[in-house]
């Protein structure tokens, strides 16, 4: 079965309830996660001081857990943070950067995996690696090869099995076409520009989304499919209005799409899924 409900979406935004996000992500795209959520009409908070977490659980509504750059103190404090989250039951979204590409990022990702967040993400890369297929893939990106048609089929295939045994988790897996697979519903989506592949951050964009999204109190599979069409569309209104201008033209407009979107209610017609 493959459930999309996009009539419910043209609401979501602007966000009435600016929920408080406590991210815990790298700091190449800190600034650009932050103000992300702040377009949105959410509150980020980052705090990778884990003397804190504690405190800060009481009052946020989600937790966005980003492995991407590496350290000691960053491995503890996801460790923390996650099993803190599922103490508490805090909604939380994780993006596996780079799992699996050294045996840290594996073992730190597997240890959160075990802690069942609302929604775990990756490039379709990562995603693969998560269930256990090959990749050509090296460091933080994804490998073209693993976005083809009969390597998209293969991942959701491979996909389901996980979700079978974790089905209160949303898996995303992200690529010119996203997947997102929960129990056995499956999406996949086609909107997008290949431009949002040639800066840093975009996965890390769609994460903070997410999580926005599930603070404000939306379930995983609406904050999933919500935040996937909105990034893309947003690319595709920039794509259009700052075509032949240069990347870091591109990026700025994106950015601001992210914002001006928030307050027109038609760009939900725009929402491409891929017909089953
Ligand atoms: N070539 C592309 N065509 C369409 N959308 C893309 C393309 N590359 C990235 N995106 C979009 O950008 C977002 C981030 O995807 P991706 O590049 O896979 O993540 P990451 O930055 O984590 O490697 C996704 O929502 C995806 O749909
Ligand atoms: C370049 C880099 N190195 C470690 S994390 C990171 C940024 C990842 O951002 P995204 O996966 O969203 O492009
Ligand atoms: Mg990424």
């Amino acid at each position: 079965m493959e459930k999309i409900d996009i009539k419910t979406f043209d609401s979501i935004l602007p966000l009435k309830n600016s929920p408080l996000i406590h991210c815990i992500t790298n700091d190449i795209t800190i600034e650009t996660v932050a103000n992300t959520i702040l377009y949105i009409g959410g509150k980020p908070i980052m705090s990778g001081d884990s003397r804190e977490f504690r405190s800060l659980f009481q009052t946020t509504d989600a937790l966005f857990l980003n492995m991407g750059r590496m350290s000691e103190t960053h491995e503890k404090n996801l460790k923390l943070a996650s099993q803190l989250a599922y103490q508490t039951k805090k909604p939380m979204v994780v993006d596996m950067v780079g799992y699996g590409i050294t045996q840290q990022r594996l073992d730190l990702g597997n240890e959160i995996i075990n802690t069942h967040p609302a929604i775990i993400k990756g490039n379709s890369s990562e995603m693969r690696r998560i269930v256990g297929l090959p990749t050509s893939a090296r460091g933080i990106d994804r490998s073209e090869q693993d976005n083809q048609d009969n390597t998209v089929f293969e991942l959701i295939q491979a996909l389901k099995v996980v979700a079978k045994h974790q089905p209160e988790t949303v898996f995303v897996a992200t690529g010119p076409i996203d997947i997102v697979v929960k129990g056995n519903q499956c999406v996949r989506l086609n909107n997008g520009v290949s431009l949002l592949d040639r800066f840093v951050g975009t996965g890390d964009i769609v994460g903070a989304l997410m999580t926005t999204l599930l603070g404000a109190g939306y379930d995983a599979w609406t904050s999933s499919l919500f935040s996937l069409s909105y990034l893309n569309i947003a690319g595709e209104q920039a794509f259009s209005k700052a075509k032949g201008h240069g990347i870091e033209n591109f990026r700025q407009t994106f950015m601001n799409e992210l914002y001006v979107l928030s307050s027109h209610k038609d760009w939900v017609n725009d929402i491409r899924p891929v017909p089953s």
